[in-house]
């Protein structure tokens, strides 16, 4: 099977074979140690500021379900927190497991969450996401953890609209989105340097993981499962799974923007 994905054939322990970076000094997602994470008084607030103006379309990309945004202006950006200067807000998604014990990327003191919800932005200072990619402060990604407990509202309209972009390379439009309705309610978070933590695995991401997570149920986990990995006409086969389990630290340090 060409190119990469989760299965055992060319999932994560294989991506090292087409992206060597993989093995490379700050790649993501980790296990944040809260013991170890130093509480860093002069890190700002978090200070998210989406337009639900610019939510342009819901698309199932064979990876995860991506909800991209209109970044021609800065709308819909993030600033204050870790990162200097404005970043603006391309896409969020997530990964998730095939059961509710698994599914997130980051994990906290070893605490694996069913889901993970990753807001990606990318910092002005460069023209466009396609600049930014590669940079060591070309992008910053906004981590929310999901747990499992009462049916998250919030999430309803991405799940009821998830019906129409079944397939890989599916996509419908999804307007009038705003993102701000997934945070959770404090915006306490750790940081730390890292990357994609997927091919190409650019170590160009600033990570900024919130410490609460928001709900969702078993119920809305299953409406995730039910998304494939594969395309119209193809063998289906369900998404999940579709997260990278945790890398080494290599003596990074993770700050905590709380005591
Ligand atoms: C890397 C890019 C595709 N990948 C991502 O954008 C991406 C974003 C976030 C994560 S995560 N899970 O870490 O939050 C992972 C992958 C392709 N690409 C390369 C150049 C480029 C230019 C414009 C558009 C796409 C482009
Ligand atoms: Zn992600």
């Amino acid at each position: 099977s060409h190119g990469w994905g989760y299965a055992a054939d060319n999932g994560p322990d294989k991506w090292v074979e087409s992206f060597p970076v993989a093995d490379g000094p700050r790649q993501s997602p980790i296990d944040i140690v809260t013991g170890e994470a130093e509480h860093d008084s002069a890190l700002a607030p978090l200070a998210p500021h989406y337009d639900p103006s610019t939510s342009l379309d819901l698309l199932n990309n064979g990876h995860s379900v991506q909800v991209t945004f209109a970044d021609d202006t800065d709308s819909s950006s993030l600033t204050g927190g870790p990162i200097s200067g404005t970043y603006r807000l391309k896409q969020f998604h997530f990964h998730w497991g095939s059961q509710d014990d698994k599914g997130s990327e980051h994990t906290v003191d070893g605490k694996t969450y069913p889901a993970e919800l990753h807001l990606v932005h990318w910092n002005t200072t460069y023209p466009s996401f396609g600049e930014a990619v590669d940079k060591p402060d070309g992008l910053a990604v906004i981590g929310v953890f999901l747990e499992i407990g009462d049916e998250n509202p919030q999430l309803q309209k991405l799940l009821d609209a998830m019906e129409a972009i079944k397939s890989k390379g599916t996509q419908t439009s999804f307007a009038d989105f705003d993102p701000t309705i997934l945070l959770p309610g404090s915006l306490d978070y750790w940081t730390y340097d890292g990357s994609l933590t997927t091919p190409p695995l650019l170590e160009s991401v600033t990570w900024i993981v919130c410490k609460q997570s928001i709900s969702v149920s078993s119920t809305q986990m299953e409406k995730f499962r039910s998304l494939l990995f594969s395309g119209e006409g193809e063998p289906e086969c369900c998404m999940m799974d579709n997260y990278r389990p945790p890398q080494p630290l290599k003596g990074r340090k993770v700050r905590a923007s709380f005591q």
